[in-house]
């Protein structure tokens, strides 16, 4: 019930009020006022015919009380005058009048107790009021009762019976009540009027304040109060219009900042200020995000962080994030939140050749929610995390919806640009079903990449940096720094893992010839092809390492002395073999000397054994080169630490 409707009630509520209670007063003091005046009316009259009486008696015309008696009654509103005489009366001056014997039951009482009796009556529809008066014997007066009549004083001599019409009392105090009540109406009819008029634009204004907050907890506030009046209501209406025109101002431009960012309006349907304040929320949260990768140490670390984020905050299971590998590689590092997982989303082909990703190709995102089967490398699956989809399609679910959650086959991709280039891409996958979802969170998960680009570009440049300071320039293998910095981890693993590592120390022999004969350039590209023949030779886990100028070292790891010596042995030979070919025509054949060195068979230190692989490796070039040596003791000599 409205506020307006609720007062106009009270207000009505409060005049019927008022009038009934007028309306019971009025009929009260009517009754009040009509015996009051009636009773002095009949007592007056009584008097009057008993001084005509008494009159009447001196003057001898007693015999002519009848007719007084008649004359009076034409006295207007007088209905009844009569007179009744007591026994002792009768029993003095003889039987009276027929009209002078008591009537009826009442007059009879008042003459037997000289009480007065008065009564209110309805005769034929007419109001009447009745008195019956007892004449009491008394000695006062001149002329005295009972100077005339023989009896004592106090005695009952008769009794009078006057009878008033009070129908025009009662029709004028009727109309008066009426015209009071309807006066008293009318000036409360127009009290309700002026009320209402006073409060209906409380009312109106309350009932467009409830209107507006409602929009406005919808995130609305384009409403606007009407300002009624001049007074505080309409001041209140003009600030609340006030308020909702700076909130819906504010609430559009953060929204068109937000839409700047994110690149999507928040949706029509939803209450744009729950939207907009997650979406602020969203983007509060990636700047967070920035500021938590900055700090994190590799690539590998954000791209691992990212995945957990994709899983926690989007509910996103399967994603896959690919990075360029050269100019024509994409390498997969990270599937559905596992770093260094085989490429499980897309048909392997992107790997050796990029240009088959869509999103690498174009360096656009590609909505294959919307439009499925957009890039044919992408390989939708099955989903392999049985617990998972219990867990989303829930018990009642049937098995073609169990089905249909356990395809996978929507895919969103995201190029990931640095330096103006696709470094890589980012890969969330869903089923068709939660396509939609997916597609509302696309959005704020675009925030993230963009937050993560530059932080990811900063890390490949300090990355490369560093990878270039760790490597040769020149055979791109590793370089004696990287040695430097990663032996304390390979010797920890060896411990940990209680095995041993073989240290190859390679040399080529009568190098500086080949420099001397055919230059250096022809030189150089000896060396590169022999980090190359060596990188063949071995496997994922040695390392391959350039020690020096024409100086190589192999660890290898996890490996016998016999292990050792026969891959020194086949690397030896295999080189032996190969014909180097010299730019502008013609081969060339080249040997090495290996020396040979087991940690921590030989030596507690590394440095140590490494040293021993170096005397091995002179012994083999002592005794003729084109040999692998085995380090023994008594190469070593402890006297002065030299050989
Ligand atoms: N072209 C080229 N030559 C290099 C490079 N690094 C070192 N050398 C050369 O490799 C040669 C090494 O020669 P030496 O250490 O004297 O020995 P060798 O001639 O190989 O003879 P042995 O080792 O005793 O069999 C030197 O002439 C260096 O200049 C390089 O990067 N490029």
């Amino acid at each position: 019930m409205t506020l307006n409707r609720k007062i106009t009630l009270l207000l009505i509520a409060v005049a019927l009020g008022i009038l009934l209670t007028l309306l019971v007063i009025s009929l009260y003091a009517f009754r009040a006022f009509s015996l009051a005046s009636s009773t002095a009316h009949v007592q007056t009259a009584a008097e009057i015919v008993r001084v005509h009486l008494t009159e009447a008696m001196i003057n001898g015309v007693i015999d002519k009380r009848e007719q007084f008696l008649n004359r009076l009654v034409e006295i207007h509103n007088l209905r009844d005058a009569r007179v009744v005489r007591s026994a002792l009366v009768n029993q003095q001056f003889g039987e009276g009048l027929s009209r002078e014997s008591a009537a009826d039951a009442i007059e009879a009482a008042v003459l037997v107790d000289g009480v007065a009796r008065y009564e209110f009556s309805e005769w034929n529809g007419e109001p009447r009021f009745r008195g019956t008066l007892p004449y009491i014997a008394t000695a006062r007066g001149q002329p005295n009762c009972l100077q005339c009549h023989q009896v004592l004083e106090g005695s009952v001599l008769g009794a009078v019976t006057i009878e008033l019409s009070l129908a025009e009392l009662r029709r004028r105090a009727l109309t008066a009540i009426i015209l009071s009540i309807a006066t008293i109406g009318i000036i409360t009819l127009i009290a309700i009027l002026g009320a209402r008029r006073l409060i209906l634009p409380v009312g109106h204004t309350a009932a467009a304040l409830d209107g507006l907050v409602k929009r406005a907890l919808q995130g609305d506030f384009k409403g606007r109060v009407e300002q009624r009046t001049n007074d505080d209501i309409g001041a209140i209406a003009s600030h609340t219009n006030r308020l909702l025109s700076f909130l819906d101002e504010g609430l559009s431009r953060i929204g068109a900042r937000v839409t700047e960012l994110t690149g999507r309006p928040p949706h029509r349907d939803n209450n744009q200020l729950q939207a907009t304040l997650e979406m602020v929320d969203g983007l509060a949260d990636a700047a967070r995000f920035k500021s938590t990768i900055e700090e994190d140490e590799t690539k590998t670390e954000i791209y691992d962080r990212f995945g957990r984020l994709l899983e926690t905050r989007f509910a996103v299971r399967h994603s896959s994030v690919y990075e360029t590998d050269g100019p024509k590689r994409l390498a997969a590092i990270a599937v559905d939140g596992k770093i260094g997982a085989d490429c499980r989303w897309c048909d392997p082909q992107i790997l050796v050749r990029s240009e088959t990703c869509r999103a690498k190709r174009s360096g656009h995102p590609v909505d294959g929610l919307r439009q499925p089967g957009i890039c044919y490398a992408f390989r939708p699956g099955t989903d392999s995390h049985p617990a998972r989809n219990e867990e989303t399609a829930g018990p009642g679910a049937t098995d073609e919806h169990d089905r249909a959650r356990a395809h996978p086959d929507r895919h969103y991709c995201i190029p990931i640009i640095q330096s103006g280039m696709v470094g890589s891409v980012v890969q969330l996958i869903t089923t068709a079903e939660e396509a939609p979802k997916l597609l509302e969170q696309v959005p704020y998960i675009q925030v993230y990449v963009r937050e993560m680009a530059p932080v990811l570009e900063a890390k490949r440049l300090t990355e490369t940096l560093r990878e270039s300071a760790l490597r040769d320039a020149m055979t791109g293998l590793h370089n004696r720094r990287f040695l430097e910095e990663y032996v304390d981890s390979l010797i920890a693993t060896a411990r940990r893992r209680n095995t041993k590592l073989a240290l190859l120390m390679l040399d080529l022999d009568y190098f500086k010839m080949v420099n001397d004969t055919y230059g250096h350039d022809v030189g150089d590209t000896v060396l590169k092809a022999l980090a190359e023949l060596l990188k063949q030779s071995l496997r994922a886990s040695d390392l391959l390492i350039r020690f020096g100028g024409e100086e190589f070292l192999i660890i290898l790891q996890e490996s016998s002395e016999e292990g050792a010596m026969t891959v020194a042995e086949k690397i030896r030979e295999s080189i032996a073999e190969f014909k180097f070919s010299i730019p502008g025509g013609g081969n060339l054949q080249k040997t090495i000397s290996v020396g040979v060195a087991m940690f921590p068979e030989d030596s507690e230190t590394f440095w140590q054994t490494l040293k021993y692989a170096d005397v091995a490796l002179y012994r083999a070039k002592s005794d003729g080169r084109n040999r692998v040596v085995r380090f023994a003791p008594e190469m070593w000599s402890a006297e002065d630490g030299i050989y």
